[in-house]
């Protein structure tokens, strides 16, 4: 599956002027250009140009009609999109619930397949198997997101709700006039098919309103209460002050190429975007919201604001939690900082832009989704969640099915472990040439319910079968406090190329090798890396899979070279 932005008909080349201006003559049609080289070109610095071709993007490739009103921000939709498919992947790459105690975990909301010409007619069928589900008695899985300054067109819930058919949002804003005008999209018959009316809800809030309204939960079932929102999305304002915003527009730093058409309340907030993503980080330290929210996230404007967030999240903040100790109301004092964060960076045409994520839940996502930033914020980006070894050479004729093998061997009587997803080609590029069982790829899922990979827990099973009692069963019917994903490929087809970007802290070691560093790994070598999937502690992540791969570096014998 394709990573995030990848997955954008706009990732590769631009909407094409020429064909869509033929195709909506009437919108498109006036503002449109030949250049003396064939090449059709669009005035971004006119607001009617932006604004036809925000709506005939919206038609053309959502199926969705959404005048733009002249007189409110126009969303680019190539821009915006990137965003939503980033909220994709933060939820496909999160694991269910661990409240329900049960494993194996599942994905919390699989990413429908890679955008398509057909992508309209599998939604049909999604749509059916959807009405199948429900009059079969199952529930249907209602993904829910809150849109906070969802703006004039209320874009983001437009998208979400095209793209995926379980999603549904709420989305705030605190611009009556811009939440009538996001309506009467969702409300226009045009959209009927869509079903917008019943997965959109528009809130207006007051300035001095929390951003998180964790007060209009919605739903009836148990799921629904236990959980408010699997993803929050924002876009803030992003200036401090009208002279700001005039100077970035005169620098052209920040809106090089499009006319720029919000009204001051859309552009600016007190503190910029900085302040605004703060009162969300601090928002989000209620009890309630830790409990409810799985993912916050927001969108940034300027790189700058990226490193102060990071900051923010990582600095310890007080959260009060009020406990009533009888017959006196105690004020307790907890000490909470936010570890499990993600960072990227969304680049369309000109136009830069980032976008930060954290929870306080314990679904870890892969370095992929979390670290998908240059080099320049590198160092703001969180550790890595994968460690792996290499085995170089391998004329012992190892596979991935059968190193995977030794693992979950070692795994036994320790932790539940789940074949996940069987053995599947790995993603290449079309230039590969097909290498047969090169590409095979095998995963497995291990789940922990109790700690089994200490020392001292080590130790006390090595007491135990020395004393010739028999091993206490692994529960596994308890929450996993500790999940991982382990994988095996050869090298060219893991490593990289099934989408993990190089992860800089990865504890990286290569075994067998007489290589120097950096030189190409042979077709042959095998890739063995442990995912970090769920869980609190960093340690436990650390210990666990260091151990595990330390142990299965002893478990296979070592390669003879004079043989290679
Ligand atoms: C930059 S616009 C983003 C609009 C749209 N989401 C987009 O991405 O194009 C920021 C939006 O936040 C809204 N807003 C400002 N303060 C807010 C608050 N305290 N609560 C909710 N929305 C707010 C503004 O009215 C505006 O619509």
């Amino acid at each position: 599956m394709l990573r995030g932005t990848a997955r954008s008909p706009y990732a590769k080349k631009p909407p094409d002027f020429d064909k869509l201006a033929k195709l909506y003559p009437k919108q498109l049609g006036p503002h449109v250009t030949e250049q003396g080289n064939g090449r059709v070109l669009i005035d971004f610095q006119n607001g009617d140009a932006c604004r036809a071709l925000t709506q005939v993007l919206l038609l053309h490739d959502f199926g969705i009609h959404a005048p733009q009103a002249a007189d409110r921000l126009c969303p680019p939709v190539p821009n915006r999109l990137n965003y939503v498919l980033w909220v994709q992947d933060l939820l496909a790459a999160s694991l269910q619930s661990s409240t329900t105690g049960t494993s194996p975990p599942t994905a919390l909301c699989e990413i429908p397949s890679p955008w398509s010409a057909a992508i309209e007619s599998e939604h049909r069928s999604k749509r059916q198997r959807i009405e199948d589900d429900k009059s079969s008695g199952q529930p249907e899985v209602a993904v829910q997101i809150l849109d906070i300054g969802t703006g004039a067109s209320g874009i983001y819930p437009l998208l979400g709700c095209a793209l995926d058919d379980r999603w549904t949002f709420t989305a705030t804003d605190t611009d009556g006039e811009s939440l009538n005008l996001a309506q009467k999209i969702v409300d226009a018959p045009e959209n009927e098919s869509k079903r917008l009316k019943n997965r959109i809800r528009y809130l207006l809030r007051k300035r001095s309103d929390s951003l998180l309204p964790l007060d209009h939960a919605e739903g009836t079932g148990a799921a629904e209460r236990a959980l408010l929102y699997h993803a929050t999305m924002c876009n803030p304002p992003f200036y401090t002050s009208t002279d700001e915003m005039k100077e970035s527009a005169e620098a052209k730093v920040d809106m090089p190429s499009a006319a720029c058409t919000g009204t001051e309340s859309e552009m600016i907030t007190q503190g910029g975007e900085v302040t605004f993503v703060t009162r969300m980080i601090r928002e989000s330290l209620a009890p309630e919201a830790r409990e409810k929210i799985v993912w916050l996230s927001s969108m940034l404007g300027k790189i700058s604001s990226v490193s102060a967030l990071v900051k923010e999240l990582q600095s310890n903040r007080v959260s009060h939690l009020e406990m009533v100790v009888s017959p006196l109301a105690q004020i307790d004092q907890e000490l909470v900082q936010i570890d499990n964060y993600a960072l990227t960076e969304f680049v369309q045409g000109r136009t830069r832009r980032w976008a930060i994520a954290w929870s306080h839940q314990a679904y870890r996502l892969p370095d992929s989704v979390a670290r998908n930033v240059g080099p320049s914020l590198r160092t703001h980006a969180p550790p890595s969640n994968r460690v792996f070894k290499t085995f170089e050479q391998n004329p012992a004729g190892h596979k991935p099915r059968s190193l995977l093998g030794k693992l979950a061997e070692l795994l036994r009587g320790t932790a539940k472990v789940t074949e996940s997803c069987g053995s599947e080609p790995s993603e290449r590029s079309s230039d590969q040439k097909d290498e047969g069982d090169n590409t095979e790829r095998v995963l497995l899922d291990a789940s922990f319910s109790v700690d089994t990979w200490s020392r001292a827990a080590r130790r006390a099973r090595e007491r135990a079968a020395k004393e010739g009692q028999s091993a206490q069963p692994v529960p596994t019917s308890t929450a996993p406090i500790l999940c991982l994903r382990c994988e095996s490929a050869y090298q060219g087809a893991s490593g990289t190329s099934h989408g993990e970007a190089p992860a800089q802290n990865s504890s990286e070691r290569s075994i067998w090798s007489k290589t120097e560093p950096g030189r190409p790994l042979q077709q042959t070598s095998l890739v063995v890396s442990i995912t970090w999937t769920y869980g609190h502690s960093r340690a436990d992540f650390a210990a666990c899979s260091n151990s595990l791969l330390r142990r299965l570096e002893t478990s296979i014998p070592p390669v003879n070279h004079t043989q290679a």
